[in-house]
């Protein structure tokens, strides 16, 4: 998505291409964390040292110093990446002048995204135990974590896109006026495209999950699920109870904060 372009950056069939081809990443790096053991210590503190005396994890420490390098050269100024980290520098490079698409806020749920993750997501894909592979395990993680909190974030966009809609702004402010949360809620829901994202995704993770070979049809048996590289229960059940809720959480949070210094039309 070029966020340069406001009209692409605000069109609700734009926005849901977005998050169609972010599920391609999100299932390949699961795919790709899945083939490494649990290896829970990389995600204690005090399990390795470092020369520069850091406390925090493995992942952490991984997580600092590529969000370092990626800070600089101004990742984080663009309005749909998020940083795991909390106090990075500012960019060696100009910064762009971004097209004002998002209404001013503060909101982050990185440190959601990163305990549903560890608590839920990792035990289910990988085996428990430690395979040594810690360096390997790690990068796969931050992978699966920055894919996480793109698609995650995005429900600022969307929700953006749905509060410009003139057939429901009015509603929308009512809504927010009140602070009714469930009322909002409900009102940016579409269930139909969850549904259909959900369908979408079982197959995908199906056929993704598959060795495919030059010969033979690619077959959904109990047999083949089986030697799946990644469950699609698994997937869809991530989507359905943490990536979608906590997306729409991230649009209900953003909506909450839209009229803040913003004058009501008439
Ligand atoms: C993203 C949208 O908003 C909501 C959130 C969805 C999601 O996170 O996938 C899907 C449908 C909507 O309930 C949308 O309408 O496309």
């Amino acid at each position: 998505m070029n966020l340069l372009n406001i009209s692409d950056a605000l069109s609700l069939a734009k926005l849901r291409d977005v998050l169609i081809r972010l599920e391609d990443t999100i299932i390949f790096a699961l795919i790709e964390r899945a083939q490494f053991a649990h290896n829970e210590c990389t995600y204690q503190p005090g399990v390795y040292e470092y020369d520069d005396g850091y406390k925090g994890s493995f992942l952490e420490y991984l997580l600092l110093e590529m969000e370092t390098v990626h800070a600089r050269v101004r990742r984080y100024t663009s309005p749909d990446e998020y940083p795991f980290t909390p106090h990075l520098p500012e960019p060696i490079l100009p910064v762009l002048n971004f097209p004002p698409i998002l209404h001013k806020n503060d909101i982050n749920v990185n440190k959601d995204i990163m305990k549903r993750y560890l608590k839920d997501i990792v035990p289910q894909i990988c085996e428990a135990g430690d395979d040594l592979n810690h360096g390997s395990s790690v990068t796969r993680d931050v992978e699966c974590l920055q894919a996480l909190s793109k698609r995650i974030h995005y429900g600022k966009f969307i929700a953006e896109a749905k509060f410009k809609d003139p057939k429901e702004q009015k509603t929308y402010i009512r809504l927010i006026q009140a602070k009714d949360r469930d009322g909002i809620m409900e009102l940016l829901t579409n269930r139909t495209v969850e549904e259909k994202l959900l369908r979408r995704l079982r197959r995908k993770a199906m056929i993704y999950g598959q060795d495919i070979t030059e010969e033979g049809e690619v077959i959904e048996s109990s047999e083949q699920q089986k030697h799946q590289k990644i469950r699609a229960d698994v997937v869809v059940n991530l989507y359905e109870r943490f990536v979608i809720p906590l997306t729409k959480e991230v649009e209900v949070e953003y909506l909450l904060q839209r009229l803040d210094g913003w004058s009501i039309p008439e």
